[in-house]
């Protein structure tokens, strides 16, 4: 220590970086972390990401609560008001900002606060607001930024990305043109749909969501479909003829254009590797990723990389996992390397699509047999009764041995589906027996009884064979005489 200001400095105090430094202020080591300004503090994920977004659709689902419930009566007129809108995701946004700030970070873990712009000016050493900071690791928390739009005309359009979205939108838009198919865009437009504006949702992919299982993102499309939501597969736009056409293309063929008062781009995100003095520090980058390892290093083994700066999983507890792993490390002489076993993620819309556990791409390359298993919602009593019998279950289960078959992953399209897999992704974590389920008893009736329903229906296939109704029905004659 004694040749260093710190112990340990992180850059960026989004998920990534609050994680990171927080664990080491708890610990009592001396940690600095530093973001550009005060408003940073909370990164991406309070600012402009899934804290606005699930309150924006916290927000649209009341929306579409009130238009079904004219079904039964209620008469509703208008749109949403965006400054109303806005100011309660602010709200929001502003009681999870106390936990997050400075000052707070300071009082509650210790941490040596700054406020600037960091950059890399040696192997170990820091420069922020002219001050050299020094330690023997560095954190890059430095997160990714939103990609955009780069075709003929567009520097006649607005393209609002989601830090402008719910930095600078105080208007509804009208007739919104959504460019991209992953989370973030059907986020977006089921919510400004709700809201009230004309949504044109227009993907390159043949179909949303890539990175769900195909029957999930289906039901999605339909649905999105359903409430009007004006779905565009295998289109990109060629150009902007002016500030509000856009000119489209399927498979490089024109097809036409569409008209938009308002542009919304979510086409994926690119880690940020300038103005960081990475050459400075040997920080090693190829096109828009910082280069590092499996144990989550860059070139210059003495900085290390989490969240969106480590180029992979991009979520907010995707930076938890990094943090949880580069810790371990940090504090052990055996590595831990990046593996993605146990993970799971959320697309919070109607229906909500989560999934967990191994994919069957991560099976096929790890050569592990699994069958899949898709259950309906059709006869669960409570989708019946609440109107969502169209969702579905998909499992992979490893292949039985013994009668007995483990959770590998799997996908929930449903309302709440994010809460209803947990039960199936502790199974999974745990390595337990997807038989454990069977002799659970829910509380009628539960969502989350579908997880039930599979394991109960194997082993009663099994348990009813000819042969052991036959030994079952001598057993009862036996002892019931
Ligand atoms: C619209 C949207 C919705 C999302 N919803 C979800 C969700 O529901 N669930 C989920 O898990 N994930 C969600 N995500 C992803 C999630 O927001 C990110 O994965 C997460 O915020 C990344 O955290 P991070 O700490 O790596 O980066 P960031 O939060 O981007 O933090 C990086 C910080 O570094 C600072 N910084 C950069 N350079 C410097 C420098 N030179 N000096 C000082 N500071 C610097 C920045 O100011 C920033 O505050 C969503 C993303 C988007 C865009
Ligand atoms: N609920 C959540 O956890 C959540 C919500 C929103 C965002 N996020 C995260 O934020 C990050 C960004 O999300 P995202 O949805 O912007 O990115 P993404 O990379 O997941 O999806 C980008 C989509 O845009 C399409 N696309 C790319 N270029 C295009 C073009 N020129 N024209 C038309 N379509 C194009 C792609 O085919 C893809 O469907 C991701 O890492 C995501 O996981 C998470």
């Amino acid at each position: 220590m004694a040749n260093y200001t710190h112990d340990l400095i992180v850059i960026g105090a989004g998920s990534g970086g609050l994680g990171a430094a927080g664990f080491g202020g708890a610990l009592g080591l001396n940690v600095a972390l530093i973001d550009k300004t005060v408003h940073d503090y909370g990164g991406e994920c309070l600012n402009y990401g899934c804290v606005p977004s699930k309150a924006l659709l916290h927000v649209a689902q009341q929306f579409a609560g009130a238009r079904q419930a004219t079904r039964f009566g209620l008469e509703i007129s208008g749109k949403a008001d965006m400054k109303a809108v806005q100011r309660y995701i602010r709200e929001r946004q502003d009681i999870i900002r106390e936990h997050e700030s400075p000052d707070y970070l300071r009082k509650t873990y210790g941490l040596d606060c700054f406020i600037g712009e960091a950059m890399l000016t040696g192997k170990k050493e820091v420069t922020v607001n002219g001050r050299k900071l020094t330690a023997p690791r560095i954190v890059l928390a430095t997160g990714s930024r939103p990609r955009h739009l780069k075709v003929k005309g567009v520097e006649h359009v607005k393209q609002y990305d989601n830090e402008r979205v719910f930095a600078e939108l105080e208007e509804l838009p009208d007739r919104l043109l959504i460019v991209g198919g992953g989370p973030n865009s059907c986020e977006l437009a089921q919510a400004f749909r709700r809201l009230g504006s004309e949504v044109i949702l227009l993907s390159r992919s043949d179909r949303l969501l890539k990175h769900d299982p195909a029957p999930a993102a289906k039901l999605l499309e339909a649905k999105l479909r359903a409430e009007g939501v004006d779905v565009r597969l295998n289109t990109e736009i060629r150009a902007f003829p002016d500030a509000h056409t856009a000119s489209l293309v399927d498979d490089g063929e024109p097809v036409g254009s569409v008209s938009f008062t308002h542009l919304i781009v979510a086409i994926g995100r690119s880690v940020r590797t300038r103005g960081l003095g990475l050459e400075l520090a040997g920080v090693h980058t190829k096109g828009d990723r910082i280069l590092t390892d499996d144990y989550y290093r860059t070139s210059n083994p003495a900085i290390l990389t989490v969240g969106d700066a480590y180029g992979r999983e991009m979520f907010s507890h995707g930076a938890e996992k990094h943090n949880t792993d580069v810790w371990t490390n940090l504090l052990s002489p055996i590595d831990k390397k990046h593996k993605l076993n146990h993970f799971s993620w959320v697309t919070f819309t109607d229906p909500e699509i989560a999934t967990f556990g191994l994919t069957p791409e991560q099976l096929d390359r790890q050569g592990t047999k699994y069958e899949t298993v898709e259950q309906s919602f059709d006869h669960d009593d409570r989708a019946v009764a609440a109107d969502y019998s169209d969702s579905l279950l998909i499992l992979y289960l490893s292949k039985p041995t013994y009668g007995s078959s483990k959770v590998l992953g799997g996908c929930m399209a449903a309302p709440a589906a994010g809460e209803m897999i947990q039960e199936l992704h502790l199974l999974q974590q745990l390595g337990l027996d997807y038989s454990k389920l069977t002799n659970k008893i829910y509380a009628y009736p539960v969502g989350s009884r579908i997880n039930q329903k599979p394991a109960r229906d194997r082993d009663q296939n099994r348990l009813l064979s000819p042969l052991t109704k036959r030994v079952l029905r001598a057993a009862y004659r036996l002892q019931n005489r």
